[in-house]
């Protein structure tokens, strides 16, 4: 095994070119750590199932579509309670701390750490961090129970606050090690994970027996090797309502133009996936296909035809897109160091008017929504509460089985411990496969990335 000081990774490797990159252990920088029997063996509910304890051995691979000739390449350790744990639940005392924009599911994530330390190990003491990171240092807690969080779930946003900037290591682990805590759980998105994995670090260069896990909000599926996390089942559903309006506005008009732009900095997730299960947009633009405005290929060729065609004609944009065609580009930051776009929707529906009014061609009717802060406040679909809950049982699990340093997430449709270094760079995920091609091509109304090559 590599050695894995606090910057490096911990790697595990074995025959047939098979890599499991580890997440840290409180025992690998704290020797001598005593273990107590997992209270799940004598839980009535748990102890029939007899496969229930996961295997330390159990690895989940990262890629899953494989040729004869693939080594077996990286695994990351299979998620789940195990037999042993490394903290007596009378001796635990949490943390929750939720950071960055708002998504939904966020309050079921605190309520099940909450429910799940207390029913299934008989922890309970858990406090809330108020208003993200700077809320260690310059905030109140709240304490919570089974009983404050057993209805948050219905309830959108997240009861414990939220905030960007603030994040001062330093002054965060030493009021970590003030209140005794042991047990730090940090829900936020890639900014977020960066802030954890700097706590991870810091804790364990002072030799403190803490476990950090994180969960990853991702509304947008900005985070590499995840599969997906919760809010964006959400997302893509509360986004069809808006492409409802923006058809029936369309469909009301002669030659009318529906333009909705979803969120999607850098990834065009929640613009795709809410484009192919609706079928009433005509042109999806996303972040990861470049497109122009004039001439041969261009948008506004593209819409000039459809509205022949059709007489109406819907445009989803999410909000990473065109970036680099909208003129005044701003350089400013928000207070955590993201780039702040420029409204491209709002642009862009200057520009198609400004386009067809000069053209006088046609005369449009374009009206255009903007969803995001509607969205992102709702609370979690049935399916994403679902999902919420499993993630933070799986981080419940882990941080009582001493692991640190990781976040929880789904692999290939299994619950994975992944070491923060894995999920902090961002992402461009979408992969415009064949087979949608093949989908978005044999629909009606063809809907388009306008991918000019
Ligand atoms: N590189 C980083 N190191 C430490 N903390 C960070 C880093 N990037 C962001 N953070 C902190 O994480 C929190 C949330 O980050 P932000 O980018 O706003 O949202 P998200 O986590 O949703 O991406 C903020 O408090 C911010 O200060
Ligand atoms: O919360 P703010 O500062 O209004 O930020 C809006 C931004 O937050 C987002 O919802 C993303 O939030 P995160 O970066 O926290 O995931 C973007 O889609 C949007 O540009």
């Amino acid at each position: 095994m590599a050695s894995n000081g606090v910057d490096e990774i911990k790697l595990v490797e074995g025959p047939a070119g098979y890599v499991l990159e580890d997440v840290p252990h409180l025992s690998d920088y704290i020797l001598d750590l005593p273990t107590y029997p997992n209270p799940l063996q004598s839980n009535a509910a748990y102890s029939v199932v007899r496969q229930y304890f996961v295997d330390e051995d159990d690895t989940v691979q990262e890629k899953i579509v494989v040729h004869k000739d693939s080594p077996r390449g990286t695994h990351f350790r299979r998620a789940g309670p195990r037999q042993k744990v490394y903290f007596k639940p009378s001796d635990v005392r949490a943390c929750i701390v939720t950071c960055g924009g708002l998504c939904p599911g966020l309050n079921t994530v605190i309520r099940e750490i909450v429910c799940g330390l207390h029913f299934m190990y008989g922890v309970t003491e858990v406090i809330g961090v108020d208003c993200g990171f700077r809320g260690f240092y310059s905030k109140n807690t709240v304490a919570l129970t089974p009983k404050t969080v057993s209805d948050i779930h219905k309830r959108g946003g997240t009861i414990l606050g939220t905030s960007r900037g603030g994040h001062d290591t330093s002054k965060i682990v030493d009021n970590i090690q003030d209140r005794e805590i042991n047990q730090v759980y940090i829900i936020g998105g890639d900014g977020t994970q960066k802030g954890a994995s700097a706590i991870y670090k810091e804790i364990r260069r002072r030799g403190l027996n803490v476990a950090v896990a994180g969960i990853p909000k991702t509304i947008d599926n900005d985070i590499p090797v995840i599969d997906k996390s919760f809010g964006f089942d959400t997302a893509v559903e509360e986004a069809q309502r808006a492409i409802n309006a923006a058809h029936v506005e369309a469909t009301s008009v002669e030659n009318g133009i529906g333009l909705v732009k979803l969120m999607g900095r850098y990834s065009g997730f929640i613009a795709m996936y809410a484009t192919l299960a609706s079928r009433d947009v005509d042109c999806c633009l996303i972040p990861e296909s470049p497109f122009y405005l004039e001439g041969k290929g261009g948008l506004y060729e593209f819409i000039a035809k459809r509205l022949r065609e059709n007489g109406h004609m819907v445009i989803v944009i999410a909000e990473g897109a065109g970036q680099d065609l909208v003129a005044e580009s701003i350089d400013q930051q928000d207070a955590s160091g993201n780039k702040l776009l420029k409204d491209v929707g709002l642009w862009m529906s200057l520009k198609i008017k400004e386009h067809f009014a000069k053209q006088s061609v046609m005369d449009i009717t374009l009206k255009y929504i903007d969803p995001t802060y509607m969205i992102r406040a709702i609370p979690a679909n049935a399916s994403d509460n679902v999902y919420s809950t499993l993630l933070a049982q799986s981080a419940v699990h882990g941080a009582m089985a001493g692991y640190t340093g990781f976040v929880s997430g789904l692999v290939n449709g299994r619950h994975t411990y992944i070491p923060f270094n894995r999920i902090t760079e961002r992402q461009n995920k979408v992969v415009i496969t064949d087979r949608m091609w093949a989908r978005m091509l044999s629909s009606t109304n063809q809907p388009s990335f306008m991918n000019p090559s």
